[in-house]
């Protein structure tokens, strides 16, 4: 009889990390001069480290410390019970914080996705395999597409906070212009070209829910001019009403690739009902990361069609479950994709290796990397955007390797912050004074 030594989890560690940003606007207000996310750290008895990567914030932080009674002593075979029993744990609280607004980036879900990028980690580590292999029918590509996210920026430098004022020594000009202001047209395509010169983007994505509307669909009409064959699209975060992204995105035919979330729930009417009829009156593809963002979310958009392109971050549905998503995608004839928040390179090896195993029909993937890239870091060689894609090699488990030095930095960073988790408004009452989310108004029209 043979006997099968499989590795046991031996150690666990959570450390809340933060690192540089810009003052990047949306919607929901301006990012603080810090971004925040939680690191998952396991070990096993065959001397191997899984790691995983979450958004920052104590909820998700307590979420994965109760991970610990779960997999201490555990075999890395049991890697899927070990999701099931946290993902079980949290799925009623999400719903009801849902439901009383929370975003995605402050689900437990998020707790569940660490625990299995780790653990995947650990067993691609051990069966010699990276981790796209361990997922749907395995690793499909040898790299994925990403995209430029731009984004309306504000002068952070006039406020009294601590924005980076570039990244000195890296020798090209996309470091020193992402923390300058760009709220124009003309500052926009600066950061699409710089950008693009960085990192060969093909496609982009500009955030709005900033400006008018109209400012806006100008500023990702000079966008196409300037890249005509770029796939690109403009995302306003639900900001716009019904009417207005119609009449907007009727003037955007052959300018945008797909509108994502360009208008939600109003009147009584739910989102995914607001993105059916937007999709029937323009006939434009429709991508969201609002209002089909879970099982129960999704099986409602599928039975309206509400959405063409579900970006389905490997954060808020796991990496599994990510897959899953491309897997649905392609039996119902829709495109895969992926949002993204802030994030650090466990993360960007999070997206890659789901992207390198979601079939059929795939977008380039959102990153924010490009905005942290350069001096946040916490792996010793953190994958690279080349030509708009990141390479999925053989190497085993998420093909990274921690830089505990790194991690120790941006934990003493995370140390010195006033609160844990993302909060926006703060950051925008100090452009405009006692300013306040409104989930149906851009975040400068007050
Ligand atoms: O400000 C941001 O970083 C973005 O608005 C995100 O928070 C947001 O989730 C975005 O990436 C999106 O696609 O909606
Ligand atoms: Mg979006």
């Amino acid at each position: 009889m043979l006997s099968y030594e499989t590795p046991k989890i031996t150690g666990m560690r959570v450390i809340p990390v933060a690192g540089r940003d810009s003052m990047l606007l949306n919607i929901g207000g301006a990012h603080s001069p810090y971004f925040t996310r939680n690191l998952l750290i396991l070990e096993d008895s065959a001397g191997h480290i899984g790691v995983g990567e979450a958004p920052g914030g104590e909820t998700i932080q307590h979420s994965i410390e109760q991970a610990r009674e779960l997999v201490i002593n555990q075999s890395i075979g049991k890697l899927r019970s070990m999701v099931s029993s946290l993902q079980c744990a949290g799925r009623n609280a999400d719903f009801e914080d849902f439901g009383k607004g929370s975003w995605t980036f402050e689900l437990r879900i998020n707790a569940v996705a660490a625990l299995e990028a780790a653990l995947l980690d650990l067993m691609g580590k051990f069966l010699g395999v990276p981790v796209a292999e361990l997922l749907g029918n395995g690793k499909l590509r040898d790299s994925v597409d990403v995209l430029g996210y731009l984004f309306f920026v504000g002068n952070g430098h006039d406020t009294p906070l601590d924005y980076r004022r570039g990244t000195e020594g890296l020798g090209h000009d996309w470091y020193r212009l992402r923390d300058e202001a760009a709220m124009t047209p003309q500052r926009i395509v600066e950061q699409a070209q710089a950008a693009q010169d960085r990192y060969g983007f093909k496609d982009f994505k500009l955030k709005g829910g900033v400006l008018a509307g109209e400012q806006e669909t100008e500023a990702v009409t000079v966008l196409h001019k300037t890249f005509p064959d770029a796939r690109t699209t403009i995302d306003p975060n639900g900001a716009w009403s019904l009417n207005e992204a119609i009449q907007l995105c009727n003037n955007l035919h052959g300018v945008i690739a797909y509108a994502e979330d360009p208008c939600g729930a109003e009147h009584g009417f739910s989102g995914r009902e607001i993105l059916a009829e937007f999709r029937h009156a323009t006939g434009l593809p429709v991508a969201t990361n609002m209002v089909a963002t879970n099982w129960r979310e999704m099986a409602h958009a599928l039975m309206l069609r509400s959405v063409d392109i579900p970006l389905a971050d490997p954060h808020f549905w796991t990496l599994s479950g990510a897959v899953r998503v491309s897997q649905l995608c392609q039996d119902h004839g829709m495109t895969w994709g992926s949002h993204s928040n802030n994030h650090f390179d466990v993360s960007l090896a999070m997206f890659a290796q789901v992207g390198a195993a979601a079939v059929g029909r795939t977008t380039a993937l959102d990153t924010h990397w490009m905005w942290q890239e350069g001096d946040s870091r916490l792996t010793r060689n953190p994958p690279q955007i080349i030509d708009g894609k990141v390479a999925v090699t053989d190497a085993p488990g998420l093909g990274i390797e921690i830089d505990m030095k790194q991690v120790e930095q941006a934990h003493a960073i995370y140390r010195k912050l006033p609160v844990g988790g993302r909060n926006d408004a703060m950051a925008m009452q100090h452009l405009i004074r006692d300013w306040r989310f409104d989930p149906k108004r851009p975040a400068l029209t007050r």
